[in-house]
């Protein structure tokens, strides 16, 4: 008897465009939302953002709640929860980069509404994805909670934001490629659950931004539509996955493990792409496409070393070797990697030196 069973969560609307945060309120209104939202966003995209459209909300007659969050931690979502409860509202609107979005959806998820995304920064594919990311004791990756009902990506504020924000987004799509190598490699030795159309749709997302690299450039409008439609991609890739495994592999696992080794150093998409170099080497050795992956990083402008990151040699090296603890998902890395293989990769591939 045939079993099997699936439930996809995508969002009904998505709106990318020049000035599309004016358009908010209409979005609520197609999606039939009633009574109060709470705003929750972090210092700078409250400024950039959050006020700007909490005035829009004012002039179509609705009072938004407003928080702003400084760091992604469960006590911030603890207090969305409460202010989301005791000023009566009806569903959340993330405004900000990761942190924000994330903070939204899983006080979302506990509190059973629905919520919006609107990011301010095309600095990963959380924006549309329906999982959360919050450090948990040791555990650092991401887990399930509500996907937005509706993304809006306003490219004039996504374009205006720091280029290094831009160029994260750009790395974590690029570390597709090796998430989905991690992700056959698992399904061909553990088994594990795998979707042919969600591991197609990663790797085909990166193959699209980088043809266009050329069109990434600092203060360029059209690079904030081009990465951002790739993040939303990647985004309902793991939401068809059911799972970040077509957008998150060993190379995560490094970034994670550099989270807790060297907190606020680097961005997640930087620390992504430079983790994506050494496990394509892994993967594939010399002939590789780690070379492939360096270039297209390079092409733009996010860091392809440890130096670039802002990180020493040894905590790459600590990292490689203890990343696979973080969390239960088999990945190139198998049970681990020892000092002199992780030093030999980071080498060759030129990451440390
Ligand atoms: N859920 C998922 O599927 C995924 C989640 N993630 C998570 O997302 C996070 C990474 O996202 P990221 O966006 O880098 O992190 P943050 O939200 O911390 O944003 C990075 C920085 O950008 C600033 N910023 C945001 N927008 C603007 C703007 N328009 N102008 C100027 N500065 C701006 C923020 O300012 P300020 O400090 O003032 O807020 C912050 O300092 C990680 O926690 C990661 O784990 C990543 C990938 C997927
Ligand atoms: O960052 C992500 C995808 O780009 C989410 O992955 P994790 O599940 O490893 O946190
Ligand atoms: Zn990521």
């Amino acid at each position: 008897m045939f079993e099997k069973s699936t439930w996809i969560r995508l969002p009904r609307n998505v709106v990318v465009g020049h000035g599309v945060r004016s358009e908010v309120v209409d979005v609520v209104d197609d999606l039939h939302l009633q009574g109060r939202p709470l705003f929750v966003t972090s210092p700078t995209p409250r400024t950039v953002a959050a006020d700007p459209i909490a005035a829009d909300f004012e002039a179509a007659g609705i009072d938004p709640a407003i928080v702003t969050i400084e760091k992604a931690t469960f006590d911030a979502v603890e207090r969305v929860i409460e202010v989301a409860e005791a000023e009566a509202v009806s569903y959340l609107v993330g405004i900000g980069g990761g942190k924000a979005i994330d903070i939204a959806k899983m006080a979302s998820h506990h509190l059973d509404m629905g919520f919006l995304s609107v990011p301010t920064a095309a600095s990963h594919d959380g924006i549309v994805s329906n999982r959360g990311s919050v450090p948990d004791g040791d555990s650092r990756h991401s887990v399930a909670a509500e996907p937005p009902l509706a993304v809006v990506a306003d490219t004039g504020i996504l374009a205006d934001a720091p280029w290094e924000l831009t160029t994260a987004g750009c790395a974590d799509i690029i570390s597709n490629y090796t998430a989905v190598m991690d992700w056959r490699l698992a399904q061909r030795l553990k088994d594990v659950e795998y979707s042919e159309y969600a591991a197609a749709l990663s790797e085909m997302t990166a193959e699209i931004l980088v043809d266009n690299a050329d069109l990434i450039r600092p203060g360029l409008e059209e690079s904030a539509w081009v990465v951002t439609k790739a993040l939303m991609s990647s985004g309902v890739a793991m939401s068809i996955a059911g799972s970040s495994r077509p957008a998150s592999g060993a190379e995560h696992l490094f970034s994670h493990q550099l989270d807790r080794l060297a907190p606020g150093t680097a961005l997640h998409g930087h620390q992504v792409g430079v983790g994506s170099i050494m496990t394509a080497y892994l993967h594939g050795g010399d002939r590789g496409i780690w070379r492939d992956i360096r270039d297209a990083l390079a092409s733009i402008d996010a860091p392809t070393t440890a130096a670039e990151l802002g990180i020493d040699d040894e905590t790459v090296v600590e990292a490689l070797t203890t990343c696979h603890r973080i969390r239960d998902r088999y990945t190139i890395l198998g049970d681990g990697m020892n000092e002199r293989a992780a030093r030999d990769v980071a080498t060759k591939t030129g990451v440390i030196d």
